[in-house]
């Protein structure tokens, strides 16, 4: 039998494709694995990198924040006794607390909630709360119970640099050493937001008031209500990220869990529109509809307004109400809260209750302003601050009362003399030589808050006032305007005429309803504010800030600066920040918060520390006139090359000249208007503590032509090494 044959079930061809196949799987299934460890090993490598930069975000075990009750709270701070307070922001208040192993801590609780009070919460929580450094204030933990919304934070005993400088305790005990120390943690504390967080953090308000102390007076950097975290995409700024943490202040749930603190619910999503629209609301008319911000546009917007505008034109009460743009489905959970009942704050009565928050409303309605009332000038702020600061006790206006005082005495006691006569005859006479402001005689009225219209305080001239001398008085205040308007505002008038062209322009390019709409509130607004000025005393501790405009601490007011060349006063629609702190390309449209903004407003905390004066003095004498604002006058020192004139008299000569010199140049690098060209806080650092040498100064600072600013010689300065905390060098 013939055998069958074998069937051709592998060819030679059939091997070879199958092996040629199973190479071809192997290899590119070796390089499917192989390029999948890499990326894995790149991403183990990078995530390694970051976290060794200290990635304060990152850090979740080591960062829970304690959650305390609010009854724990109240326990601690024996019911939220007004004895308890240890300072007041704009909106909250601060309370010493003792827990119950003793330990002290500062109870920071919100006034009332509002949107921008949340959100600085949120603010302070997410990222302080992320962020552990010896030269920040600690957070500890929080309180979020209802409406409630508080803070724990480790106890500062020597409270804020701003009370220290300029408030009435000042026992002297800030030596040079101590400033100088408190410049050097200022910017250790910079150092560690810009370059030592991945992102970095800017933190968007540095000012004395914000410098905290402690037992060693060493400074701790506080208030991060205005801090933002800088995403930067691919070189590029991530605009919608950068905005949602601008007006929601919540960094995402997932890194909020991971830092241990709360989201706030009902604050999740909130964009550009909404802020502008509730930055000009009270959280008594906030409302539900204003968390949504995808259904927000400018129709709705006006819509709800003018819904809101007619309602409160039919109850009579226009006063403060421009949020009842928000009035529409009112939110029960974030309508009228007073938290200050429930705070056991017994000093407010209701009436005064609703004038602080008329007052507090009237700030918000910068924005407002800013865009687009046709009466809008820089020179309403200057003026209605200048009028605050007259108010304020000022070593040099003190004098000039002292010496006005002795000549009034002087003129009484001549029998022959009417006082009236004489002072009509010593007017005329001055008014030939001198400007109104050397003539100032003090007053026993009360003054209004704002506006330069208010009487000139003084605590040194008793008993009632004759009319004729309050008529002259009336007249010296209205020359004083005059001469103010004169000699020092007409380049902001320039400024203004631009600035409403260019309103003009726009308008006329684009009629959105709601313009018109903003004007009505902030005429109803400013109709208002006039209202209360001409009612409010004068207080002297008050502060210009852009979140808040002018508010009330304990502490003297800061301010000045730029505003007489009005580069700060610039219109913008989102200015945060303090003036005469804030940096002038902030105020100019940037929405972004640069580290170089924080470098700014250090040079100004700089010049402050060393000078012992506020950024804006306003003085007595027209001699001193040249020192009213902080930093033109340290400009010109340095072009006559004698910066260590602003020195703070207190010191006498008592004081490293070369350090104080060091610290002069380092602030008039940091304020140079070009953000690009202010040094960074790594090589402020450096400089000051002597490891790096002083970058030159722009010619505009130098007394020396070119050729000599680049023969000068450097200095090389070493700071001792105990100048610097220990443990952390
Ligand atoms: N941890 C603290 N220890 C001691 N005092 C503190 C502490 N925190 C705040 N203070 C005091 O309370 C004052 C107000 O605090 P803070 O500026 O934080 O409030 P705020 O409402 O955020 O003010 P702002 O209007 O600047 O936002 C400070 O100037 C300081 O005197």
């Amino acid at each position: 039998m013939p055998s069958r044959p074998f069937p051709p079930t592998s060819s030679p061809n059939f091997f070879t494709k199958n092996r040629i196949l199973f190479l071809a799987l192997t290899i590119s299934a070796s390089l499917v694995i192989f390029c999948s460890i890499l990326y894995l090993l790149h991403h183990i490598w990078h995530f390694l990198k970051h976290r060794l930069q200290t990635n304060p975000f990152n850090e979740s075990a080591s960062l829970k924040l304690q959650r305390f009750s609010y009854k724990e709270l109240k326990q601690a701070t024996n019911g939220f006794h007004t004895e308890n307070v240890i300072g007041k922001g704009g909106s909250s208040t601060v309370f010493k607390g003792t827990l119950k192993d003793g330990e002290f801590i500062a109870i920071k609780s919100l006034d009332s909630l509002s949107l921008q009070s949340e959100q600085e919460f949120q603010n302070e929580l997410h990222i302080l709360g992320g962020l552990r450094s010896p030269f920040l204030v600690t957070l500890l933990g929080y309180c979020v119970e209802k409406k409630r919304r508080l803070l724990v934070f480790e106890y500062m005993p020597k409270r804020s640099l701003q009370e220290f400088l300029f408030g009435d305790d000042d026992d002297g005990s800030l030596s040079w050493e101590k400033r100088f120390l408190v410049i050097m943690d200022v910017a250790r504390a910079l150092e560690f937001l810009h370059l030592g967080c991945d992102p970095p953090v800017i933190h968007g308000d540095i000012k004395p008031s914000n410098v905290l102390l402690d037992d060693e007076y060493r400074g701790k950097i506080s208030d991060f209500g205005l801090s933002r975290i800088k995403v930067e995409e691919e070189g590029e700024f991530n605009d919608e990220l950068w905005k949602s943490q601008e007006f929601s202040g919540n960094l995402t749930a997932e890194s909020a869990e991971a830092i241990g603190t709360p989201i706030v619910e009902s604050v999740n999503e909130v964009d550009f529109a909404l802020a502008l629209k509730a930055s000009s609301s009270s959280s008594k008319n906030y409302s539900r509809s204003g968390f949504n911000v995808r259904v927000l546009n400018l129709n709705s917007l006006s819509k709800n307004a003018s819904i809101a505008s007619e309602n409160e034109i039919r109850s009579g009460n226009t006063k403060g109400k421009e949020i009842s743009t928000l009035d529409v489905d009112r939110d029960d959970e974030f309508s009228s809260i007073d938290h200050s009942k429930e705070l056991n704050v017994n000093n407010a009565s209701s009436k005064d209750e609703e004038e602080k928050a008329n007052e507090k409303q009237w700030g918000k309605d910068w924005w407002w302003r800013q865009d687009e009332s046709g009466e809008l000038c820089s020179k309403d702020y200057v003026m209605e601050w200048l009028g605050s600061q007259i108010c304020a006790s000022n070593p040099d206006w003190d004098e000039e009362k002292n010496n006005i005082h002795k000549r009034t005495e002087l003129e009484y006691s001549s029998p022959t003399d009417k006082p009236d006569d004489a002072e009509d005859n010593k007017e005329s006479k001055e008014n030939e030589i001198t400007s109104p402001l050397g003539r100032v005689s003090p007053c026993n009225e009360p003054c209004s808050t704002r506006g330069i219209n208010h009487q000139i305080c003084s605590g040194g001239y008793p008993g009632p006032r004759p009319k004729k001398e309050k008529k002259n008085l009336k007249k010296k205040q209205r020359k004083i305007q005059d001469w103010w308007k004169e000699e020092k505002l007409s380049e902001l008038s320039k400024k203004n005429c631009k600035l409403k062209i260019l309103q003009t322009k726009w308008k006329k390019g684009f009629k959105v309803p709601h313009f018109e709409l903003g004007k009505r509130f902030y005429l109803c607004r400013r109709r208002s504010f006039q209202r209360e000025s001409q009612n409010n005393d004068c207080d002297p501790n008050e502060e210009f800030s852009f979140r808040k405009n002018w508010r009330k601490t304990r502490s003297s007011p800061s301010i000045g600066s730029e505003m007489w060349s009005g580069d700060n006063l610039s219109s913008t629609t989102s200015m945060r920040g303090t003036l005469c702190y804030v940096a002038p390309e902030y105020g100019g449209g940037c929405e972004f918060l640069m580290e170089k903004a924080d470098i700014y407003s250090f040079g100004v905390l700089i010049l402050v520390i060393v000078s012992g004066r506020r950024p804006l003095h306003v003085l007595a004498s027209p001699m001193k006139m040249e020192k009213a604002n902080l930093i033109s006058w340290c400009r010109h020192l340095a072009q006559s090359d004698n910066i260590l004139e602003l020195v703070d008299e207190k010191l006498k000569e008592d004081y490293n000249k070369e350090q104080a010199s060091l610290c002069i140049n380092i602030a008039l690098s940091c304020l140079q208007k070009i953000p690009e060209l202010r040094p960074d806080i790594g090589d402020i650092v450096k400089i000051l503590k002597g490891d790096m040498d002083l970058p030159y100064l722009p010619f505009e600072f130098s007394p020396s032509p070119p050729s000599k600013v680049y023969s000068r010689s450097r200095r090389k300065q070493k700071i001792p090494s105990v100048l610097y905390r220990s443990g952390v060098e």
